[in-house]
């Protein structure tokens, strides 16, 4: 089961269960142990679903409830604090600081994807401004090196190795030693990987370690490893400090689960996670907004900051404008899409909303069907025009009718001037957002008064207005 199933399974469990007239043990039950086999499908271990089940159970007191109180809200509240407290070990990692040397040791087993982890790690920062650097010391696998130097190399990051050295301690040090002279302030050291945990490579491991002192040991950790996450995460961490962890291939159709066991045997956080093979999928793991996503309780901030990366500042002011006069137009919807689609995988984006999860939302979720905004010939003739099926047309245009819809309703939204925030606050309100939302969403998100909650959560409208096209940064 992929992480977005799970996600799925335990919405509708939850969804289920708010649906019973009265939530009484039975129905609190049937709803635990419909997520307890959902956690178990996805390779989470047992014993962590065990306690946190009991966990629930010890929190939601149904008798000591009063009338009146939202169960559902309750349960679902316990639920999402116990996954975070699986996924949350209580004290962050190392987080080297730009500008000071820090030292990286990559670990994990052969095909983890380490080594192109430490690409986009190191390509991460180096977006960031920083000065990193990638040194080889796998010497085991042929071609590691050449692996290592190409990625770096197309990111423009300097990097050491070598293909006579046979000695990784060696090159490591060495590596290490030149780019602290070099005034780098990211050293990555990509390690050997093998094909199951044996001693040579945690001695080798070890070794590199005690002759570079890392300052962070990062754990590379498929997230298709299943229920023997756990174990592997742990020999790991035995035989060096393991700090963080990374988990990779979480595009994939993998189990995901046994990224929450890897936190619970190592006791160090996900700090990213890897979801595809090119260097910038790659994102910032945070415990909240991850558990908040899996179970459709949207993450705003993830989803905002999205926003804020692809819609250029100097068209938004312009875009607010044109919606706030109820002018949605096709070309406007067209720009919109070339933005979402620069902002990654549909799904991943859209389950940043309350409501959706990525399963809800699979990629081309945006079709739908019965047009009648044009006639035939024309969709005929655009369908030529672009070498698309008319279906695909006929499909585009219905989601254009639904989305001018939508933004018909924002007719009339007062634009603020330049630092006139309390402006769109007062404009932006609970009222607003419930008549743009689809109704099953708004439910699923507790009603009016729920959104109203969520909004205040927001702190303020500030983050709306990125997604309206303003703001006054
Ligand atoms: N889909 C997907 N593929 C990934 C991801 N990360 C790595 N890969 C792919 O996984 C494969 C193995 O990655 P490597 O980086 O070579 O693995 P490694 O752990 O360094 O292997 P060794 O150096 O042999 O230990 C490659 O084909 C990568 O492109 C990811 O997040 N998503």
């Amino acid at each position: 089961m992929v992480l977005a199933e799970l996600g799925g399974s335990i919405s509708r469990a939850l969804q289920q269960m708010s649906n019973a007239t009265i939530i009484d043990e039975k129905v609190l039950n049937d709803c635990l142990n419909d997520i307890t086999r959902a956690l178990l499908q996805s390779d989470v271990q047992f014993k962590l679903v065990r306690e946190m089940q009991a966990n629930i159970k010890s929190i939601v007191n149904l008798d000591d409830l009063a009338a009146g109180h939202n169960k559902r809200r309750i349960i679902q509240q316990a639920v999402f604090n116990e996954l975070c407290k699986i996924l949350d070990p209580g004290k962050p990692s190392f987080t080297p600081k730009k500008g000071k040397p820090s030292v990286v040791m990559f670990v994990g087993l052969q095909g983890s994807g380490k080594t192109t982890t430490c690409t986009k790690y190191a390509y991460y920062h180096q977006k960031k401004g920083w000065k990193p650097a990638l040194v080889c010391a796998d010497t085991f696998r042929a071609g590691a090196f050449d692996q290592l130097k190409q990625n770096a190399t197309k990111a423009k990051i300097p990097f050491y190795g070598s293909y006579m050295e046979s000695d990784p301690v060696k090159i490591a040090v060495e590596g290490v030693e030149r780019f602290k002279n070099e005034n780098c302030d990211l050293i990555i050291v990509d390690t050997s990987g093998r094909h199951k945990q044996e001693a040579a490579l945690f001695e080798e491991m070890r070794q590199v370690s005690e002759a570079t002192k890392p300052d962070l040991v990062i754990f590379v950790m498929d997230s298709s490893i299943g229920q023997a996450a756990f174990d592997q995460a742990q020999a790991f961490k035995q035989s060096v400090a393991v700090g963080a962890v990374i988990v990779t291939k979480m595009d994939g159709h993998a189990k995901g689960g046994g990224a929450l066991s890897a936190v619970a045997a190592t006791k160090s956080p996900v700090i990213f996670i890897g979801t595809g093979e090119h260097m910038d999928e790659f994102e910032v793991f945070d415990v909240k907004p991850f558990v908040s996503r899996l179970l459709g309780m949207g993450d705003w901030s993830g989803f905002m900051d999205k926003i804020h990366e692809v819609v250029p500042m100097d068209q938004q002011p312009e875009l607010l404008q044109k919606l706030s006069e109820g002018n949605f137009t096709l070309r406007i919807m067209y720009e919109q899409f070339q933005n979402i689609l620069k902002m990654g995988p549909i799904g991943q984006v859209f389950s940043m909303l309350p409501g959706f999860s990525a399963e809800l939302m699979p990629k081309g979720q945006l079709d739908s069907s019965n047009p009648k905004l044009m006639n035939e010939s024309r969709m005929m003739r655009i369908a030529r025009g672009s070498g698309r099926p008319v279906r695909e047309v006929m499909e585009m245009l219905e989601e254009y009718k639904r989305l001018a819809k939508i933004w018909s309703k924002m007719k009339g939204l007062k634009i603020p001037k330049k630092g006139e925030m309390s402006a769109l606050s007062r404009n932006m309100n609970a009222q607003h957002m419930s008549k743009v939302l689809p109704p099953q969403m708004l439910k699923q998100i507790g009603g009016m008064g729920g959104l109203q909650s969520l909004m205040k959560q927001m702190g303020s409208a500030k983050d709306m207005m990125g997604m309206f096209g303003g703001g006054d940064k």
